[in-house]
């Protein structure tokens, strides 16, 4: 039985009167890929943003390997394991996709990633250490072919990998992906269900947060369904998608 990695307790956000989370309890094991789904304003969104550090909590706990971090800074979250993506591919066009991926593991090293970007003050075993986590991270998201390419040139399905691949490289033990596919189509999708495996079966724990029913049906080991910003149902893909409450609440839409 695997261990539970990230465990989040009676988690609750309000914006003003706007209850986006009321009491959230679920866990994410070692090793597994956990989707977040729910209608539009379910609060997906928002547990991302507690988890990672962007948003406070309004009440809860959040545990990443035993430990607490809701109170913590994004960055010391990242140093800790716990990293992230948006749904809006954000990254720096100018940059070479390697120089890109350098940036995740500054982030993990808590320097500045401009000035690391440029290999400011690294001694060898440092930027052995680097080179060994950008083959990794350029390897797990097929972008080695791409590694000396602007990264403004790329499709942009390819920045979304890009994105996947600079988070990767901050060495985390949870990422969290949020909505990787949208705007990919088919074939797309299909590189990024291999590439979510693919990082679930380096150790790594994953939690995707997707619109796209067939992808998460495909590429999770559980589920966690969200309406009006609590747990509804929370289980294996057959096990959700023949549950009552998620068809009426969201599968039957989605579908
Ligand atoms: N910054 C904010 N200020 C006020 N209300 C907010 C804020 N962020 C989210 N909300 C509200 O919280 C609720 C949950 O929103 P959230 O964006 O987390 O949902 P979601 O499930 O991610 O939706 P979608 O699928 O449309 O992205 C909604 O009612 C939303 O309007």
């Amino acid at each position: 039985m695997q261990s539970d990695i990230l465990e989040v307790v009676g988690l609750c956000k309000s914006f003003g009167g706007v209850q986006a989370l009321r009491d959230l309890s679920f866990s994410i094991r070692e090793g597994e890929v956990l989707g977040l789904i729910g209608p539009n304003g379910s609060g997906k969104s928002t547990t991302v943003n507690l988890l990672s550090g962007s948003l406070p909590p309004t009440g809860g706990q959040i545990r990443l390997g035993g430990h607490r971090v809701e109170a913590l800074s994004q960055w010391d979250r990242v140093a800790m394991g716990l990293t992230r993506t948006y749904q809006t591919a954000s990254v720096f066009p100018e940059f070479t996709v390697r120089q890109h991926v350098m940036l995740g593991c500054e982030a993990h090293r808590k320097v500045s990633p401009l000035a690391q970007a440029f290999r400011l003050k690294r001694d060898k075993s440092e930027e052995d250490r680097v080179q060994q986590k950008v083959a990794q991270a350029l390897k797990l998201t097929g972008l080695e072919a791409e590694a000396d390419t602007v990264v403004g040139v790329l499709s942009a399905a390819q920045q979304r990998f890009l994105m996947i691949a600079t988070a990767l490289a901050s060495n985390p033990r949870v990422i969290l992906l949020d909505e990787p596919a949208a705007g990919m189509i088919s074939h797309e999708r299909e590189t990024l269900s291999g590439m979510i495996r693919r990082i679930r079966d380096t150790g790594i724990s994953v939690l995707v947060i997707e619109h796209h029913m067939a992808l998460i049906m495909e590429v999770c080991d559980r589920i966690v369904v969200l309406n009006f910003g609590a747990s509804i149902a929370q289980g294996t893909p057959a096990q959700i998608r023949e549950n009552p409450a998620v068809i009426d609440a969201y599968l039957g839409e989605a579908a």
